[in-house]
């Protein structure tokens, strides 16, 4: 590692035999029924719930990320995907095993909260605070961030209550303000798949940029063309493994062999 760092490549994340294991209470009490999730929340401070099972999402994996990657996360359906960019994020503990990274990964999900009662506007301000910007940079960037998002191009929504968004709207808008700023790690758990044709190739560029920025860019996506476009390096998880860690056209060739996809 040290000669590899006098070179120039600077690791971002190394993750060491990482497992994560999800806990899930109470699934001896019912079928998930709602009458299930009642009697779970009356029951709730009065001993212990009925059942507690675990889900090993992620088994062992190792692997070094260093600066100036952008590195797509593939997988079939519950591979454990997002489970590991969590984990990474710092947002779930390892069962064993370690997560090291160089500052504080940024992790931007379809599920990144934005306030739905406050308008288009405020969140960009909130986000941009939350992110640890300064009031003015906010200021100097709100309106590239609004052209960015693509979300005035029909009308004024921006000064509209979120919830008036459509799912592709409201996770434009988050692209967008996450990518106002250059993270040390970006993470992006498949933000891009809501937008539509324009609005991706806007962000697989924005990508490209934060890369050269000497940033280090994880992608989750189901998209193999979004990931053949932004990504020079791919990991392929299957049952929490790491199956195959490589150039992305070495290992989406043998994914889409695998898979058919
Ligand atoms: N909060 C949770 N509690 C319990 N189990 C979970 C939880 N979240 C995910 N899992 C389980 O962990 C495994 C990995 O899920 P994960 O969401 O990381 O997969 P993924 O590869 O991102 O899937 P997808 O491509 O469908 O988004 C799955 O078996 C899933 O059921």
């Amino acid at each position: 590692m040290a000669e590899e760092t006098s070179k120039g490549h600077v690791p971002t994340v190394i993750a060491d035999d990482v497992h994560i294991v999800y806990r899930v209470n109470g699934t001896g009490g019912g079928k998930g029924s709602a009458t299930a999730a009642l009697s779970r929340i009356l029951r709730r401070g009065k001993g212990e719930p009925r059942g507690v099972r675990k889900v090993h999402a992620v088994r062992g994996v190792s692997f070094t990320a260093y600066r100036g990657q952008a590195i797509g996360l593939i997988g079939t359906n519950g591979s454990g995907k997002s489970t590991l960019l969590r984990a990474i994020a710092g947002l779930l503990p390892t069962e064993s095993g370690k997560v090291y990274t160089d500052g504080q990964p940024s992790l931007l999900g379809v599920n990144a909260a934005l306030m739905s009662d406050l308008t288009g506007e405020r969140n960009v301000v909130l986000g941009g605070l939350a992110m640890g910007m300064s009031r003015e940079e906010i200021r100097d960037r709100y309106q590239g961030i609004v052209d960015f998002s693509g979300i005035n191009e029909k009308g004024d929504f921006i000064t509209l209550p979120m919830r008036t968004y459509s799912s592709g709207m409201a996770a434009r808008l988050r692209f967008s303000i996450a990518a106002a700023k250059n993270h040390d790690v970006l993470m992006i758990d498949e933000a891009l798949a809501t937008g539509d044709r324009k609005f991706r190739v806007r962000s697989e560029e924005r990508i490209r940029e934060l890369r050269k920025e000497a940033g280090t860019v994880f992608l989750v996506s189901h998209n193999n063309k979004t990931i053949r476009d932004t990504c020079d390096r791919v990991l392929w998880l299957e049952k929490g493994e790491l199956l195959m860690d490589g150039p992305t056209d070495e290992v989406l060739k043998a994914y889409e062999r695998e898979t058919g996809k």
